[in-house]
């Protein structure tokens, strides 16, 4: 019996999104001379001995179902910065998250932080959108693109002036990622195949991480313990947003986190 995963299912759905879309990347082009510079959401995320929090706004999952449903993207993203959150990630997946472009923007207007547009990037009109409504890093995923299109899109985001995120979910995926020359690769811990969530992954590959790259430890982390965990593995930033956005109190289940990431020793010298 042959199934479709459900990263398949999402795929398709950008397919008809991008084709729909793509008759307006002049339009989209031409937007982004009138939005601020990028900010450095890499360099937001690097610290030579604290880990950074990488905040996410993620109202609903395809594994979790509803996570926080009708939740304010705005007000979220406020209570992230003031808990202490070094840059946001905004889901503008609409089918699947429950995200859209309009959260990037009421986003972008709420909070002055360094912002990723998390989607499924396969085609340069979802960069342009993206910059157009003033992200600042854009998420490529390694197991949805083939190298010649991550190349391009790599390259792409850099030309804009954004910082391009580099997911991978297996060493062989964090290989291409690196040949790629990416400067800012993520592990998802989550497998999008299966939904299986091993905080582990992230841990065992890190010693194959290069110091020059900066390195974002993603999804399934909840606890102080799993901070400290990561934190001794070398670990950058961790992408957080399932358990942060369970919480009645956003802003100090967030700075719970920060203040964690902050204790000395933190990173490994
Ligand atoms: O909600 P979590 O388990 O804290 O995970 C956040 C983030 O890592 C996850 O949303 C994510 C990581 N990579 C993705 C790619 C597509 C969609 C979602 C994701």
């Amino acid at each position: 019996m042959s199934s479709t995963s459900i990263l398949d299912r999402i795929v398709a759905t950008k397919r008809d999104e991008v084709k729909a879309a793509s008759g307006r990347l002049a339009e989209y082009r031409d937007m982004t001379r009138q939005v601020p510079a990028p900010r450095g959401f890499a360099a937001a995320l690097t610290h030579p001995s604290h880990v950074r929090l990488l905040a996410e706004v993620k109202r609903r999952s395809p594994s979790a179902g509803d996570i926080r449903p009708g939740a304010d993207p705005a007000a979220i993203a406020r209570d992230y910065a003031a808990g202490g959150a070094a840059a946001l990630s905004v889901l503008t997946d609409r089918d699947y998250f429950g995200g859209g472009m309009d959260a990037l923007h009421a986003v972008r207007a709420a909070v002055d932080l360094p912002l990723i547009r998390k989607d499924f990037v396969i085609h340069p009109v979802q960069v342009w959108e993206a910059r157009a409504a003033g992200a600042d890093a854009v998420l490529l995923i390694v197991r949805i693109l083939d190298p010649s299109q991550l190349a391009e899109l790599h390259a792409l985001i850099r030309e804009t002036g954004m910082d391009a995120l580099v997911e991978a979910h297996t060493e062989a995926e964090l290989e291409v990622a690196l040949a790629a020359g990416a400067t800012l690769v993520g592990v998802n811990n989550r497998d999008l195949d299966t939904f299986a969530t091993d905080l582990e992954l992230s841990i065992r590959l890190a010693p194959r991480l290069p110091e020059s790259v900066t390195y974002v430890a993603e999804s399934g982390i909840r606890t102080a313990a799993d901070v400290d965990r990561l934190g001794a593995a070398g670990v950058n930033a961790i992408l957080v947003g399932e358990s942060l956005m369970r919480q009645p109190d956003v802003r100090a289940a967030a700075a719970a986190l920060v203040e964690r990431s902050r204790a000395p020793g933190m990173r490994p010298a």
